[in-house]
């Protein structure tokens, strides 16, 4: 578990002090995937890079699995260094080491496994990373996504409790992306390995995250589960995030919503609810006729959602309404 009580950050600039975290307290669970999503500049690298003390909090206190960080000296900062992997946007990979070299790097650096144990941990890693075939290579002769799964791999080498990711996937195509959050996927639930995953994109926090953070300037604006915040966000900044993740162009939408008939009504399905044949039988039973302006369905980690934009004339209106809602649908009257 690692928790933030009111922890802040400054950056000493030109002798003065720039904010780049306000007093943010938060608790990330153990076991969980927890995304953090922002703007450039929202300050998400400033705050996770303060969980394995790449940067020290100018105030508040940092607590992994209870024990209190912020003052940590130099042993104890490398043994939480073993206990927090970190993954880059670049990779940051040592381009005259090969492959199985800079996996084994780190437990190198900690001075405490026999060549034996490095040579079998490097080949269950390059196995599990899918790279048993690249243990020879050096970095420059790999794909982005290789590069990716390399440094993966060097993260978990002294089996760490957590793993950072700075942006893992922002420099690989979608496809290579979509391998790269499934690979992390299948690491949080064999290895129960916390994951605290910084992104852009609302997407990637979509396919893998358990919960989310939103940033904006320095703060936490908006923090629940992946469903909550993406179904239902708050705050302007989650709501962009979100539009801009379903390819929503907010003027074009509110042209088609002028000119639709009737009441219009935002339908969130969930889970099981996403599947039911239900929009026929509330229309028979209330009268109400209602057309489509915009729907999907998709996925938010493995549970299926379907989102329905109606407008619906005639009939009795407060009927249907009990009908969804009794239904477990969310229904949010947009006019
Ligand atoms: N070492 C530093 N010295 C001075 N200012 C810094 C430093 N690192 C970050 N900042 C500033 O702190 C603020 C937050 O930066 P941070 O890198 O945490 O944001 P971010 O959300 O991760 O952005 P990006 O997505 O662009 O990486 C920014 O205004 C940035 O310019």
């Amino acid at each position: 578990m690692i928790e933030f009580d009111q922890v802040q950050k400054s950056y000493q600039v030109g002798g003065r002090a720039i904010p780049a975290l306000h007093a943010t307290s938060m608790t990330i669970q153990a076991g969980e995937v927890f995304g953090i999503v922002g703007h450039s500049g929202a300050g998400k690298s400033t705050l996770v890079r303060l969980i394995n003390l790449l940067e020290r909090p100018s105030d508040g206190r940092i607590r992994v699995d209870g024990e209190n960080i912020t003052d940590y000296g130099a042993d104890e900062l490398r043994a939480l260094r073993r206990k927090v992997g970190m993954i880059f946007q670049h990779f940051n990979l040592l381009s005259s080491k090969t492959v199985a070299d800079n996996i084994a790097f780190p437990m190198k650096l900690a001075g405490n496994y026999s060549r034996a144990e490095i040579t079998s941990r490097v080949a269950e890693l390059l196995a599990r990373v899918g790279l048993g075939d690249h243990a020879d290579k050096y970095p420059s002769q790999l794909s982005g996504g290789q590069k990716q799964r390399v440094g993966i791999a060097r993260a978990l080498a002294c089996r760490p409790a957590i793993l950072l990711c700075d942006e893992a996937t922002s420099a690989l195509d979608p496809q290579t992306t979509q391998s790269v959050l499934k690979l992390l996927a299948d690491i949080n639930r064999e290895l129960g390995l916390t994951i605290v995953l910084i992104t852009h994109e609302m997407d990637v926090v979509r396919r893998v995250c358990d919960r989310v953070a939103v940033m904006d300037a320095g703060r936490v604006v908006e923090m629940g589960s992946v469903s909550d915040v993406f179904l239902h966000p708050q705050h302007p900044t989650t709501r962009d995030f979100v539009f801009e993740s379903e390819n929503i162009d907010r003027s074009e939408m509110q042209q088609d919503l002028a000119q639709a008939e009737g009441r219009i009504l935002r339908l969130t399905f969930r889970g099981e609810a996403t599947y039911k044949p239900l929009l026929g039988q509330v229309a028979r039973d209330s009268g109400v006729d209602f057309s489509i302006l915009s729907g999907r369905i998709d996925h938010i980690k493995d549970t299926p959602y379907g989102q329905l934009t109606l407008s619906l004339v005639g009939g009795d209106l407060g009927v249907a309404m009990s009908a969804l809602e009794a239904a477990e649908v969310h229904v949010e009257v947009l006019r």
